[in-house]
């Protein structure tokens, strides 16, 4: 049997692409401002680039060298009725954003994603866009993609959020940038924060009074420079493949730290992490750092409440690591999973039990009983990206040979992924 190339551990020292959440919202901020904006570590992967075509289709010149943008800005009121309805992809981040502003533009717009992001649940954003005043029809009465928006004029509201997403609240923000009077959005618990810490770089007011987060309508916004850091939900599947894979060392550059982000580092040292972050750093708002990891025993924990939020894309490979731990980790909360590129509690438990592991899946998370040696399978990302490294990383550990079916959709968050962890296993 060939031995497995993870076998003398992963060292060395590699830096992930920009941070997918900020890219998006880089190009969106820049793309409604008036004046030239400049962008760079910007995330090329598949789903950003959507956000980049929506605005091109719009008559907005963005300039695109690599990981370095320039975004032409006119202003808003003079972006164009696009001639063919928009393509979002794979990209629910580009789905719930831009209806926020499709919503509040005075264009006749038509959307649309791929199969996956066609099943996912658009009435999130829809109902309080309409309770805005917006005019969006669409499949299912507006629960679900193809939807149409023809614009007109909204008025703010106050809006209590009956689920933790911060695609949600942006959509609203954004909304209540072309409303009339002034827009809150109240929290249940805090979730990532980029919109309301990136848009006063825009020239953008904000206010937060303890999680009730409003905007004028109205306020003009202007071009401005972003320097996007590493992608923490990228990181997080190395930083878990050097925690549990025996002899690992490994050090990740220039890793955005946002404490509304960093879940998944607070829940692997609750485990018994090795895990040193050290800020080096501060881009804007967003702590950067580099971050170093050492295997070690880990052990089981709850993870649940606030917390969830600000872990929720790295739940798949936190629940690899649950399978090497000592005891039991559960995970709970965390419904929202349901509703991601794949139902992604039932997509980590199939593929893990596939590999050997003991894991359960509950209503709102799973149960994980560690300690469990894995071995090789034939396992599927099923088109999610984030479920295709998960697999890469359990491949390290597990005995025998594991084929991952449908590899390409890591490429939606991180086409050098295979590169990046082949630099860790070879040092090359
Ligand atoms: O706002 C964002 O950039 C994102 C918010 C999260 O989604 P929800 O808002 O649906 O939780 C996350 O899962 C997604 O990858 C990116
Ligand atoms: C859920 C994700 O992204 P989106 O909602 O933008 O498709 C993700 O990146 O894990």
């Amino acid at each position: 049997m060939k031995r497995n190339p993870a076998s003398a551990g992963l060292s060395g020292e590699i830096a992930v692409p920009g941070d997918k959440s900020i890219s998006h919202r880089a190009v969106i901020f820049a793309s409604l401002a008036e004046g030239t904006s400049r962008i760079s570590g910007f995330l090329d992967a598949e789903d950003c680039l959507r956000t980049v075509e929506v605005f091109r289709a719009m008559g907005l010149q963005i300039d695109r060298d690599g990981r370095d943008l320039t975004v032409h800005g006119k202003g808003a009121d003079r972006l164009k009725e696009p001639d063919a309805p928009l393509y979002f992809g794979n990209s629910g981040t580009t789905a719930r954003l831009m209806s926020g502003v499709l919503a509040g533009l005075p264009l006749f717009t038509t959307a649309y994603g791929d199969e996956s992001l066609s099943a996912r649940p658009m009435d999130r954003v829809v109902k309080p866009l309409r309770q805005m005043g917006a005019v969006i029809e669409g499949r299912e009465q507006g629960k679900k993609l193809p939807l149409a928006f023809s614009g007109t004029g909204l008025s703010g509201i106050t809006y209590e959020m009956p689920v933790k997403s911060a695609q949600v609240k942006s959509a609203i923000l954004l909304a209540g940038l072309f409303a009339e009077g002034v827009t809150t959005v109240i929290e249940a618990a805090k979730t990532r924060n980029h919109t309301e810490t990136m848009l006063p770089e825009f020239g953008v007011e904000v206010t937060n009074d303890f999680g009730a987060i409003s905007v004028r309508g109205g306020q003009k916004m202007k071009a401005s420079n972003v320097d996007i850091p590493g992608d923490i939900s990228s990181a997080a599947f190395f930083i878990v493949a050097a925690a549990v894979v025996p002899g690992s060392d490994v050090t990740i550059r220039r890793v955005g730290v946002n404490e509304t982000r960093n879940g998944i580092i607070q829940a692997l040292k609750k485990m018994g992490a090795d895990i040193n972050v050290e800020i080096t750093d501060r881009i804007g708002k967003e702590p950067v750092a580099d971050v170093t990891v050492k295997s070690s025993e880990l052990e089981g924990i709850t993870v649940e409440g606030e917390l969830i939020a600000n872990l929720i894309d790295e739940v798949p490979v936190l629940a690899l690591a649950a399978t090497q731990a000592a005891g039991t980790t559960v995970i709970k909360d965390a419904g929202e999973l349901k509703v991601k590129e794949t139902d992604r509690i039932q997509a980590v438990c199939d593929n893990l039990s596939l590999m050997g592991a003991d894991i359960t899946p509950t209503e709102d998370g799973m149960i994980i009983k560690g300690g469990t040696a894995l071995r090789g399978a034939e396992v599927s990302s099923k088109g999610d990206h984030r479920i295709g490294m998960m697999e890469a990383v359990a491949s390290l550990l597990a005995e025998g040979e594991t084929t991952i079916h449908r590899p390409e959709a890591i490429n939606i968050s991180y086409p050098d992924f295979f590169s990046d962890l082949e630099h860790l296993l070879y040092n090359r």
